[in-house]
C-alpha cells in the first residue's frame, strides 16, 4: 500500500528535516532526483543526454529552485539547458547563479521580439526545440490555473514534460483543475505522493510519478490517503483454502432487482457469483432470472426465506417503495455486514429512521455516485475526499464514492483511494457488479474498507480487459456491464500475478 501526505504534513517534515539538514542541501538533492530522471527519459526517448536541448520553466518560488539546480545538473552532464523566466525579479537566486555557472542560458517568458500572447522569441525558440522541458513554474504553494503567458508556453511544447513536484496548474490537494494545466509525462516529487498524484485531474496529468528520497522518512506522519497497488490486491484476494467448502469461504446474500427489471440482480448475483468461492444466494423476485443465469445461486423469493448469510449487498433495483425500505429494514436487522448501493441509499436518504433497524456493530458500506451523495448529505464540491470523510464519520459508515477516481472512507477517517486512468467502467450495470463484489468479500469476514478497495480495483481492471480485448490502450471499444461481468475473473487472475 502507497502513502500519500497533504502539503502540510510534507511542509512540517520538511520543517524537521531542516533542524538537521541545511535547506538548500534538501533542494539540491530534490534537483538531483529530477536531473537524473530527466536523464533517463530523454536517453529514452532521444538516446543520450548529451547534445540534447533542455528547457526549463521557471516560476517565482522553490519549485522553480529545483528546476534550475537540476538544470545545472544536466548541463553538467552534456545537455544544452535554457531557462525560461516567468517571474525574473523572483526566481530562485541561487538555482539561477547554479545554472549560469554550469554554462546554462537564461531568457525572459516575455522577453525582446514579444508575440501577440506577449510570448519573447527566445523563450519560443527554446519550447519550440526542445527534446524535454522541465515544469518548474509551481509546486506545493500552487492556487489556481496556469497563468496566460505560462500557458501559452506550455500549449507550445511538443516535447515531453517532467513535471517538478506536481504538474502546474493542478490544486495540489484536490488534484482538480479549473483551467489550463501542464500535461506532464513524469512527475518527480518528493518524500511521498501529494493528492493531486492521486485525485482527479491530477492523476492523469501527472503521467508516471516517481518519488525522490530527499530524508523526510521518519519525519512523516501517518499517510492522510492510501492507494492499494495491484500486487497487496492480488495477494490478499480470498481463494480457497485446502481445508475450505463453500460456507467456510462465506455465503454471501444479494437482494436486488425486481420482477420487471431482473437485470440488476442477474449483474450482482454474477458478480458475487465470481468474486470468491463462497456460496451466493438471492432473495427477490426476479429469482427465477437469477436461477436460469446463474445456477449455482441458491435463490428464494424473499429476504425473510434466504436462510443464513454473513453478508448482504442490497439495493439496486429494489425500488423506493414500502417493500424497498421492508428488504432494507430485514437485511439491517440481521447484523451481518451490509452492502447498500442504488435505492438503499435513497431510502436512507427519504427515511433516516432506517437507520435504527442497524445493528450497532455491524459494518454497513455505501456506495453512492454523485448525485445519490447529493441526496445524502448534500452536494460533493471539489474536495471529493473531504465530503466522503465526513459522511463516512457521521453515519459511522464505509462510504466508497464513485466517480472517476473512486474515494472510500472509512469512519475511523482512514481513506483510500482508486485513482482510474481510463472511464470504461461508467456504463449502465457497473454499479450493481460493484455492489455484488462487495457483498461477496464482505462475507469473507475482510476490512469492510479494505473489501471496497479491492472490488473497486478489480472493477476497474475487469472493465479495462474488457474494452481493450486484448488490444492495445488505443483501440478499446465501448463495453457494457455484462462484459465487465465476464471479464472479472481476467482481472482477478492479472491481479493475483502481479
Ligand atoms: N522547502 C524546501 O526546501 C523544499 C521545497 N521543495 C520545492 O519547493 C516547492 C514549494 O516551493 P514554494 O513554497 O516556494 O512555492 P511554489 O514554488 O510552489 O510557488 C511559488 C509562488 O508561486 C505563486 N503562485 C501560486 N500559484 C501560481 C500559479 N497558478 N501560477 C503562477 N504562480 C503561482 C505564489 O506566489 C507562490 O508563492 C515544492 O513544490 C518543491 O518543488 C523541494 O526543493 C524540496 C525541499
Ligand atoms: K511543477
Amino acid at each position: 500500500m502507497q502513502g500519500v501526505w497533504t502539503p502540510d504534513q510534507i511542509r512540517a517534515a520538511e520543517r524537521s528535516v531542516f533542524a538537521r539538514t541545511p535547506e538548500p542541501l534538501v533542494m539540491r538533492r530534490a534537483a538531483f532526483a529530477v536531473a537524473a530522471h530527466s536523464a533517463r527519459l530523454l536517453a529514452e526517448t532521444t538516446g543520450a543526454t548529451a547534445g540534447r536541448h533542455v528547457t526549463l520553466l521557471v516560476g517565482a518560488g522553490n519549485n522553480g529552485g529545483d528546476a534550475l539546480w537540476a538544470g545545472a545538473e544536466l548541463r553538467r552532464r552534456g545537455a544544452g539547458v535554457t531557462a525560461v523566466l516567468l517571474a525574473p525579479d523572483k526566481a530562485h537566486p541561487a538555482g539561477l547563479a547554479a545554472l549560469r555557472r554550469a554554462g546554462g542560458r537564461v531568457v525572459e517568458a516575455s522577453g525582446p521580439g514579444a508575440d501577440t500572447a506577449g510570448i519573447g522569441a527566445a523563450a519560443t525558440d527554446a519550447v519550440q526545440r526542445a527534446d524535454l522541458v522541465i515544469d518548474g513554474i509551481v509546486g506545493l504553494s500552487a492556487r489556481g490555473s496556469l497563468r496566460p503567458v505560462a500557458a501559452e508556453l506550455v500549449a507550445r511544447v511538443e516535447a515531453p514534460i517532467v513535471a517538478v513536484d506536481l504538474p502546474s496548474g493542478v490544486d495540489p490537494i484536490t488534484g482538480a483543475v479549473d483551467g489550463p494545466a501542464v500535461d506532464a509525462d513524469l512527475t518527480v516529487t518528493f518524500g511521498g505522493r501529494k493528492p493531486c498524484h492521486v485525485l482527479g485531474a491530477g492523476a492523469v496529468l501527472s503521467g508516471s510519478v516517481v518519488v525522490a528520497d530527499i530524508g523526510l522518512g521518519d519525519d512523516l506522519p501517518e499517510p492522510d490517503l492510501h492507494v492499494l497497488e495491484p500486487s497487496d490486491v492480488g495477494a490478499g484476494w480470498p481463494v480457497p483454502g485446502a481445508s475450505d467448502d463453500k460456507y467456510s469461504q462465506g455465503v454471501v446474500g444479494v437482494a436486488a432487482g425486481s420482477a420487471t427489471y431482473p437485470g440488476a440482480a442477474v449483474l450482482a448475483a454474477g458478480s458475487a457469483v465470481q468474486a470468491t468461492s463462497g456460496m451466493v444466494r438471492y432473495a427477490g423476485p426476479a429469482a427465477d432470472v437469477v436461477r436460469s443465469r446463474w445456477p449455482e445461486v441458491v435463490a428464494t423469493g424473499s429476504v425473510a426465506d434466504a436462510g443464513r448469510v454473513q453478508s448482504w449487498a442490497v439495493g439496486p433495483g429494489i425500488g423506493t417503495g414500502a417493500s424497498g425500505r421492508e428488504v432494507l429494514r430485514h437485511v439491517l436487522e440481521s447484523g451481518r455486514p451490509v452492502c447498500a448501493d442504488a435505492d438503499s441509499i435513497t431510502l436512507f436518504a427519504q427515511d433516516p429512521t432506517l437507520w435504527d433497524a442497524r445493528e450497532p456493530d455491524a459494518a454497513v458500506v455505501l456506495t453512492p455516485h454523485a448525485g445519490e451523495f447529493e441526496r445524502l448529505a448534500g452536494e460533493v464540491g471539489p474536495d471529493r475526499v473531504a465530503a466522503a470523510r465526513e459522511v463516512a464519520r457521521r453515519d459511522d459508515v464505509v462510504l466508497l464514492l464513485k466517480g472517476n477516481t473512486t474515494v472510500i472512507a472509512a469512519p475511523d477517517g482512514r481513506v483510500l483511494v482508486n485513482p482510474s486512468t481510463h472511464a470504461w467502467p461508467a456504463t449502465a450495470g457497473s454499479g450493481d457488479v460493484l455492489t455484488g463484489l462487495i457483498g461477496a468479500l464482505l462475507a469473507t469476514g475482510m476490512d469492510p474498507w479494505l473489501a471496497c478497495g479491492f472490488a473497486a480495483h478489480a472493477h476497474a481492471l475487469a472493465a479495462e480487459l474488457a474494452a481493450l480485448g486484448g488490444a492495445g490502450e488505443e483501440a478499446g471499444a465501448p463495453i457494457g456491464a455484462s462484459a465487465l461481468l465476464a471479464a472479472l475473473p481476467a482481472a482477478i487472475r492479472t491481479l493475483r500475478s502481479t
